[in-house]
């Protein structure tokens, strides 16, 4: 266990990486991010949107009480994902796993709720991700609670980037 933070470091269960193929030809390339007939339909996504982030910055960490977030990191710009489980009922609560994704790794993370997460721009660009979550943001219409938990706003927090 990290004294510090009081993770372990490992993998966290129920946690989904997956490569993602880049389709190159003559005129560039091009990536599938999901598809459903490779989606559980629990986690099929209900919208997506892209955000981008500048180099040395980070978003998160974060957490969902309801909702699981489909991350694709394609680039530009390479990440530096990092995950804790939270989840008290989980065979692997209280570890901790980073994962390096961008555009010399081009991976689809599958993040399901109660597992905290942020993502950090190590790369020299402005940084582009992807995220296909399974609820909406703010519920139809956006007229509910966002489920989001920041924890970077929570004084003391062990959710820590380094
Ligand atoms: C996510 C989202 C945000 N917004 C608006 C709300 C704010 O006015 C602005 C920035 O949103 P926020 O500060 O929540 O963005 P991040 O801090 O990057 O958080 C996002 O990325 C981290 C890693 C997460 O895990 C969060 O789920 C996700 O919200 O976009 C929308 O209008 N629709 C949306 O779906």
């Amino acid at each position: 266990m990290s004294e510090r933070t009081g993770f372990a470091k490992g993998k966290i269960h129920d946690v989904t990486v997956r490569p993602l193929a880049k389709y190159l030809d003559e005129r560039g390339w091009l990536a599938e991010l999901f598809r459903s007939d490779e989606t559980d339909p629990q986690t099929m996504p209900a919208m997506a949107y892209l955000s981008m982030t500048q180099p040395g910055v980070a978003r998160g960490p974060h957490e969902h009480v309801d909702q699981t977030d489909w991350f694709c990191f394609i680039g530009p710009a390479n990440f530096k994902v990092y995950l804790w489980d939270a989840r008290r009922d989980s065979p692997t609560f209280g570890i901790r796993q980073t994962i390096y994704a961008g555009v010399d790794a081009p991976l689809a993370v599958i993040v399901p709720p109660g597992v905290v997460h942020a993502y950090k721009n190590i790369g020299t660009v402005d940084g582009i991700v992807f995220n296909a979550p399974n609820r909406l943001y703010a519920g139809e219409g956006k007229k509910s609670p966002v489920d989001e938990i920041r924890h970077e706003e929570v004084e003391g927090s062990p959710f820590c980037l380094d």
